[in-house]
């Protein structure tokens, strides 16, 4: 035990007193505990009550601080580097970690990040290693291919395999394997799969097959035409993605797709529910509900609701708005439910994050017991395929690590789509001017632009009329940046929630294959987050703080492979 010397209120008045220490006694005094461990506490003998033992007790925080100490100086280092590949590279190679060291269930890991309170921290920085090739949801080799079911297989009809073959797309991934047979059979389902796993397909393809099939029924009416799907969304920019694909798989059978957002005034609203009713309308909740309100739409038709982008959507700012539309809304509590005159609606929900208290949200919405939940096996995790730098950087030299790391990867990669994510409207406007001094092309994205600035502006960035796209998290739920081959966290995302949204830009199904995430740290309040993601990237476990079990009471779990 080592000798320190501790003091308190308490302690110092005793020692005032008459009390003495015989001179071999250790100078500690401390608040005097009667239960402390061994390893805590220790003996001394005071005048007062000769032959009485006082224990006393060490405060934790100094032995941590002991500990630290001992770690520091590497007498107890435990070697983290085995033969083989990096998955924790770091400035100090010591602290590297193997992709072949496992960590103890109490073993402490050596954190690269653990002194970047410090300002002398500043320069620091580690990478945590892509340890896959290709994602998790996709088939590794043609051998997986070929075993695999096809969308055929799925009882998905012979016209929207088509449509997906002029994609380019083949073969479902897991999460579609899974989802496309739930809902197919009429389930109301909770689909919780890692970012860019191919989710709108999971739900578009059985909703248009099914709407398909129905209009080709004898009891079809086809002169009261009402919307048969809504899709709720969080963004106008998601809304116009999940359309675009919409309108591809609805071309073969003829059925119409609408958007409806906010931003335009209601007048706009008006003018999309003018004519033909759509069969699927994809729509942000505070358009759809100003189109509730003043009866423009007629929900007695509606044969699917999907919520998508669930995290954002059960989100305290629009759970109102939610929770107001499904009240217009009579969802199924079971299979038997959904056909004949006077169906219900089949409800999925959608996400590639799920919050603690997300399910909580969900139950005063819908009962959860008559909900299947499929849930990917990395969901939470952080992307083994996706290569992440984590720079500790100060505010000022922010702007140029950035021009250093765009200018890197058109010298190294031949160029490529770089996402530049800021916390505020006002960094973007400003990173933005000071990118345009420096030459750098560009198109900016946040939410306080007026509606019809904003409107074209992801498109041009998705068909590649410009390569570099600054934005706010607005462009971080849902929208698909299958060109992007780096994303920066200009500022560090607020929650690890939103940290995966914005690493899910890469890496995502059928997109580039070597894209990266560069973040800079400069915050103390970052350093806390970085500290988790380093923490749960050596222990290989999911990022804390999210919702593990989706809701109760439990439902039936079906666990996605991969
Ligand atoms: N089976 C498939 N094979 C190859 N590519 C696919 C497949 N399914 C979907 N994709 C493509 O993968 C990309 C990502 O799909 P999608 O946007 O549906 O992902 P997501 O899971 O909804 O992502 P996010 O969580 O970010 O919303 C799209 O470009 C889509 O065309």
């Amino acid at each position: 035990m080592h000798s320190v010397k501790v003091g308190c209120l308490a302690a110092s008045r005793a020692l005032s007193s008459s009390r003495t220490l015989r001179p071999d006694s250790v100078k500690v005094f401390a608040c005097c505990g009667l239960h402390g461990s061994v390893g805590q506490t220790r003996s001394c003998q005071t005048a007062a009550t000769p032959g009485e033992t006082a224990v006393i007790r060490i405060p934790r925080y100094m032995q941590t601080r002991v500990d630290n100490v001992k770690q520091t100086r590497g007498k107890f280092k435990i070697n983290t580097i085995k033969g083989g590949r990096i998955l924790i590279q770091s400035k100090d190679p010591n602290l590297n970690q193997s992709v072949g060291y496992i960590l103890g269930k109490f073993e402490q890991p050596s954190l690269c990040s653990k002194g970047w309170k410090h300002n002398k921290s500043f320069g620091d920085y580690f990478t945590i290693n892509n340890i896959k090739a290709v994602a998790p949801f996709v088939a590794e080799n043609q051998e997986d291919v070929e075993q695999q079911a096809s969308f055929s297989n799925l009882r998905i009809c012979k016209e929207l395999v088509e449509a997906l073959d002029k994609m380019n797309i083949t073969h479902p991934t897991t999460v579609q394997l899974q989802t496309i047979p739930k809902v197919m059979k009429g389930q109301n389902i909770v689909c919780a799969a890692e970012t860019g796993s191919g989710k709108t397909l999971s739900y578009l393809l059985p909703v248009v097959h099914r709407l398909q099939a129905d209009k080709e029924s004898e009891t079809y009416d086809e002169g009261a035409h009402k919307i048969r799907a809504v899709v709720l969304v969080p963004s106008r920019e998601l809304a116009e993605q999940v359309a675009a694909v919409s309108r591809t798989l609805c071309a073969p059978f003829g059925l119409l797709t609408k958007t409806v957002g906010g931003g335009r005034g209601v007048g706009h609203i008006k003018m999309v529910f003018k004519g033909d009713q759509p069969d699927i309308l994809v729509a942000t909740p505070g358009a759809l509900v100003k189109a509730l309100r003043r009866r423009y739409l007629d929900f007695s038709e509606l044969s699917f609701f999907v919520v998508d982008e669930a995290d954002t959507m059960f989100d305290p700012s629009f759970s109102d708005m939610l929770e107001n539309i499904l009240l217009h809304t009579n969802i199924a509590s079971n299979p038997k439910e959904i056909r004949g005159p006077g169906h219900k609606a089949q409800l999925l929900v959608v996400g590639a994050t799920f919050p603690g208290g997300v399910g909580e949200v969900l139950s005063k919405v819908t009962d959860l017991g008559s909900m299947v939940v499929i849930k990917s096996k990395m969901l939470h995790f952080l992307m083994p395929h996706v290569k992440q730098t984590f720079l500790k950087v100060k505010g000022a030299d922010k702007i140029l690590e950035l021009h250093q790391a765009l200018k890197m990867l058109q010298q190294d990669k031949g160029g490529g789509a770089v996402v530049v994510f800021c916390n505020k409207s006002a960094t973007v406007n400003w990173l933005g001017y000071s990118l345009e001094e420096m030459g750098v092309q560009h198109v900016r994205l946040q939410g306080e632009m007026p509606a019809v600035v904003r409107a074209g502006i992801f498109r041009s960035f998705q068909k590649g009329t410009v390569d570099v796209l600054i934005c706010t998290d607005i462009a971080s739920r849902g929208l698909d940046t299958s060109r992007v081959r780096l994303v920066v966290n200009y500022d560090f995302p607020e929650t690890h929630t939103d940290y995966i949204h914005r690493a899910g830009r890469v890496g995502r199904a059928g997109g580039v294959e070597d894209g990266e995430v560069l973040s800079f740290v400069t915050h103390l309040w970052d350093v806390e987050l970085v500290q988790k993601i380093e923490t749960a990237a050596r222990r290989r476990t999911s990022l804390p703080g999210m919702e593990s079990d989706i809701h109760k009471p439990k439902p039936k779990v079906v666990e996605v492979e991969g």
